[in-house]
Order: C-alpha cells, then structure tokens, then sequence
C-alpha cells in the first residue's frame, strides 16, 4: 500500500460551539490532484487551512510522509512550509504592488534566490501563463480572469511541491473557468506536484483530478476515484450524484463526463434486455495544444466550446454527447452499428467542411484537426474498455485549414 503524502486522522476542530471538523480522516497522495466537495459552509476552507497549518486542529493528527507535523521541530515545520503553496479564494493579491511584484513576492520571502534569478523566474511564468506584457499593470487594471491567472502564477513561481487552491475559478465565465483548470492541470502533468482543491466547479473539476473526496457534517463520507463514486452504494453519494444529473458541462453545454457513463450503462441494459447494439465514438482534437500556443489558453477553450457545440447541433436526439476529459468528446449512438456510425461521422465532417471555418481565424494557415476512433459495444465490456479500443482505431475525422 503506498503511504500517503499527507494524512489526516481524526481530525477535530470547534469554532465556540460551531464544530466544523467532527473527525476528518483523509488521505493525499503525491502527484496526484484531489478535490474536496461539499455544500457550502461544510468546512472546506477550514480543512485547507489545516493542511497548510493556518489553522491548528483541536484534536487529531495531520502526517506528512507519516510524521506527525505537530511533533516536528521548528525547523523542520518551516522546511515543510517552504514546500506548500497556497492560492486563496479571493486572489489576495496586493493592489499596492504592480503584477510583477506580486508573483515576485514568494520568491523573496521564502528564498534567497538573487534579483536576476528572480525577474527570469517570474517572466518565465507569467508567459506561460498567458500574462506577458502586464508586468507594470496593478491588479486594480485587470480582468478577473487575469486576476486568477496571476495569483496562479504566485502559487507556482517557488515551484512548490503541494499546492493547495481554494476556490480558484470563482466568480469567471466557462470559458475563463476552464482556462485556469487546464492551467493547473498542464501544470500538474508538467511538474507532478501535488494539488488539492476545493471548488464548487462540479462537474468541472472532475477533468482535472484523480481522487475525490466529500466532506458532509464534519467528516469525510467518501474518497476514492470519480470512477469509485459513481459505483458507490452510499445513499448521501448517490444522492448528490443524481442532484447533478440535469447539470450541463460548463464549457462545452454537453452532458458531463459522469453522466455520460450513466447512459453507457443504460444503453448496455437496453442490449442486454432488447438484442441492440449500439456504437461509441471518441472525437479527439488533436492539436489543442498548438492552439494553445498560437492564442493562448483562453482560445483553447473557445475551440473546444465551438467543436462541440458544432457536433451538438449535428447529431440525433437519441444520440448522447458527453465531455471527456480535456479534449475530446464521447459519443453514444443508439441502435447503430459500427458501419452506420462511420457513416455519420462521414457526413458530420462533410457538414462542417461545407459551413466553412471554425472562428479562431485569427491565425491564418492554421490547421484544426480532430480525429475519430470507434467501436461498437460488446456485452458487458466496461467502458473504459470499449474506448481503448476505439481509441486504438483512430483515423482523421476532420482536418480543416484556416486560411
Ligand atoms: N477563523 C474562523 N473563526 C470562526 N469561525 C470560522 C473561522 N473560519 C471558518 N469558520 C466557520 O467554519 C465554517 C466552515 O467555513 P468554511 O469557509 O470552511 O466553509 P466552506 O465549506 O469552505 O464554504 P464555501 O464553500 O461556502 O466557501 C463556517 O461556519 C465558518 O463560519
């Protein structure tokens, strides 16, 4: 069994007579992004906050690679400090310093990193964070989402090995909310730090992370993978699960990744019960990242939004369309066969070549591409099973030139 990165056991902490924390055990692994949901007021700042040691439990313990942090001495306390980073719910950024000097400022309070060092350092970030050129700016002149990116930004310059985020994506639009998700998530795959999130952004967050845990009445009810809460038998989790049935994707309007499941395994009752067979497809958008490059982050999202919508407005009613994970998009097509699926994918491309570019035409010569692979269902096959294979069958579907 591999020993958690960080570990709470039992957990207690009392406000007055408020108790918000009534046993927490839950255990973060390293290189791994775990969100912490739950309703609002449950205690998830709260939890936060003694994580990263703003806060002292009242009872219980809190383990870092399996020692207790309160029985660490001092300077083992503020070396373990050194190795978190924290990005507050309302940005906290300093409106008396200009951008630069607030992505600077970690660097010069937790190292002694020389001046020069230091202006490479917060340049390097803030383009690839999409923030070059506002480094005179004050926080006062930016939009909320650049207000985002550069408390991003201060989180990441120290290059921190926990980053723990309260709410990072409160208060912007999908497109701005998936700017940063995907922000920290190429981060995440990049570097390998360890994250934990707090958010409200469900089903969005679910992309970005590989555990989950729920944090109801003081304790945490569940913690496991997306894939584990969807097959838990806990009424409370259950419960929330279909609370969030009729919610659409943020970005994309689609029907969420979870959700998308939960049909999968409908249709697979339909086949076992009626003889049916029924086919997926995956669409992938292969060059999102150049995207990226060429129009940043935030144009990134808008092609996905534009891609799927496009597909959206192609396909049947019964059809199912659902996000899957940052870049592609899981079809589920009743009652049709492999051959007839690849026939509706024929003519959806053939639709979108004939209607013309995708509107990021802002960077001419550019080639957006998309590639389709798919399979038809076989009894019982999981289906994360039947997408490997239709994954392994991946043709171009869609290539279209910006001119
Ligand atoms: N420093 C504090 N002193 C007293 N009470 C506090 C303090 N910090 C938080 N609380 C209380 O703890 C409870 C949980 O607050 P917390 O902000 O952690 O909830 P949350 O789950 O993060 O909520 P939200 O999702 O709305 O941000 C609230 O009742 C809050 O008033």
């Amino acid at each position: 069994m591999v020993q958690p990165l960080i570990q709470l056991q039992d957990v207690y902490k009392a406000f007055g007579d408020n108790v918000v924390l009534n046993g927490v055990s839950l255990s973060i692994f390293k290189g791994e992004i775990t969100s912490i949901i739950g309703k609002s007021g449950e205690g998830k700042s709260v939890l936060l906050k003694h994580i990263i040691g703003l806060i002292e439990q009242d009872r219980g313990t809190i383990l870092y690679e399996g020692k207790s942090i309160s029985r660490m001495k001092k300077g083992e306390r503020n070396a373990l400090k050194k190795k978190f980073s924290y990005m507050f719910q309302a940005t906290a950024l300093f409106d008396s310093m200009t951008v630069f000097e607030n992505i600077a400022l970690p660097l010069k309070e937790k190292t002694r990193m020389p001046k020069k060092e230091i202006r490479e350092r917060v340049r390097n970030k803030m383009h690839q964070l999409d923030l070059d050129d506002i480094d005179r700016d004050y926080p006062s002149q930016l939009s909320g989402g650049m207000k985002k990116r550069v408390a991003l930004a201060r989180a990441l310059v120290t290059e921190p090995e926990i980053i723990l985020f309260d709410e990072p994506t409160t208060g912007l639009d999908p497109i701005r909310k998936n700017a940063v998700h995907s922000m920290i998530s190429d981060y995440q795959h990049r570097f390998g730090f360890t994250g934990v999130i707090v958010s409200h952004e469900i089903p969005d967050i679910f992309y970005i992370s590989q555990r989950i845990a729920m944090l109801d009445e003081g304790r945490i009810i569940f913690e496991g993978s997306l894939e584990e809460m969807q097959s838990s038998d806990n009424p409370l989790i259950q419960q929330f699960i279909q609370g969030q049935e009729s919610r659409r994707d943020g970005l994309t309007g689609l029907t969420p990744q979870p959700q998308g499941e939960r049909r999968y395994q409908e249709e697979m009752a339909r086949m076992r019960n009626d003889n049916t067979t029924f086919t997926i497809v995956i669409l992938t958008i292969d060059n999102l990242d150049m995207v990226k490059k060429m129009g940043g982050y935030e144009a990134r999202q808008t092609a996905f939004k534009q891609f799927a919508s496009r597909v959206q407005q192609s396909l049947r009613i019964t059809d199912i369309c659902s996000r899957l994970g940052m870049n592609k998009i899981l079809l589920i097509l009743p009652r049709t066969r492999k051959d007839e699926a690849e026939e509706l994918c024929r003519r959806m491309a053939e639709k979108f070549r004939s209607e013309g570019h995708m509107e990021i035409q802002a960077y001419p010569g550019f080639c957006f591409s998309v590639s389709a692979g798919m399979a038809e269902a076989e009894m019982d096959k999981p289906i994360a099973k039947l997408i490997a294979v239709a994954e392994s069958a991946k043709n171009i579907f869609y290539e279209f030139k910006v001119c």
